[in-house]
């Protein structure tokens, strides 16, 4: 198993070309309401990120606006030091941002494999022609593609599914079908939201590790939107927090578990707010 690093850096040097993925001075506006204000935010290289915040925060509207399916009222989107402000949630993926969905959203009568083969569109060469008439290289492509989606269904750790319709699948194994799909786009961000909701504290003990293999043996940055504080504080090297659509804090698992603003963010100055459990409380429960 490789161990994070809690204590990583602070991003330094030039936030737009030594990031993998940064958000400039964000604001997104409903009519009248603020959903985020002027917010910034790096991940950098090889990294895990997490993005937390009380319901209503920001963190959806904030990651739609990373993948584009928002466009922000102000500021910008620079992904491998290119501006992709306005570019398109595929165009987006195809440069190299994954994401995942709070609600799964798979192809539910499609096997596992066809799921992460779909994925795979935007690497494939074969022209509508040569799909058609299925010559000698579309039928190479079609197996090195099945082969790839195999191997990634082996790597989130569902290899025995490939034939499995997507909707037969259990609840955790969609999730990393979800995931399997999203790492076949060759992505260097992998953004996930919710990653571990519905699973089990196995499944979510595993997918710990997965993160850390994703970072170490391919060098994919993770960002995650989570409420389960025990894996955030656990898995992640840094943390941005956003309350009513500000960014209250930003640092490691120590710094936000000691810090004022978070905790009363989280329960409110009377200690009541939301019912919510304190990041702090979680410490070494992990
Ligand atoms: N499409 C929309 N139109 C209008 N208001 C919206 C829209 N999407 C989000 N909001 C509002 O923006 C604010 C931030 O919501 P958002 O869903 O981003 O928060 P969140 O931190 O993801 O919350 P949760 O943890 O509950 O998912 C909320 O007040 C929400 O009602």
């Amino acid at each position: 198993m490789t161990e994070t690093t809690a204590t990583a850096p602070a991003p330094v040097g030039d936030p737009f070309t030594d990031n993998i993925l940064y958000a400039d001075h964000i604001t997104i506006r409903f009519g009248g309401l603020v959903a985020v204000d002027d917010v910034s935010f790096a991940i950098p290289p090889r990294s895990v990120t997490s993005l937390i915040g009380p319901n209503g925060a920001g963190k959806t509207t904030f990651f739609n606006v990373l993948t584009g399916l928002y466009e922000a009222s102000e500021g910008s989107v620079h992904l491998n030091g290119r501006d992709v402000t306005t570019v398109k949630p595929h165009r987006r993926a195809a440069m190299g941002m994954a994401r995942t969905f709070q609600n799964i959203r798979l192809f539910g009568l499609m096997t596992a494999e066809e799921n992460v083969m779909v994925a795979m569109h935007p690497h494939l060469k074969a022209g509508v022609l040569s799909t058609i008439i299925r010559t000698p290289g579309q039928r190479r492509e079609e197996r090195e593609a099945r082969d790839t989606a195999r191997e990634l269904l082996a790597y989130v750790g569902i290899p025995k599914a490939e034939g499995e319709l997507a909707r037969n699948l259990s609840y955790g194994d969609q999730r990393r079908l979800e995931i399997a799909r999203a790492m076949a786009l060759q992505p260097k961000v992998l953004l996930l939201d919710e990653p571990t909701a519905g699973m089990n504290p196995q499944e979510s003990a595993a997918f710990n590790d997965f993160v850390y293999r994703v970072r170490d043996e391919r060098g994919i940055s993770v960002l995650l939107i989570e409420h389960d504080m025990s894996v955030i504080m656990k898995i992640s090297e840094r943390i941005t927090v956003l309350d009513r659509g500000r960014m209250i804090a930003e640092g490691t698992p120590d710094d936000i578990r000691n810090n004022q603003q978070v905790i009363e963010a989280y329960l409110g100055k009377t200690g009541t707010r939301e019912g919510r459990r304190l990041p702090v409380a979680e410490k070494g429960t992990a």
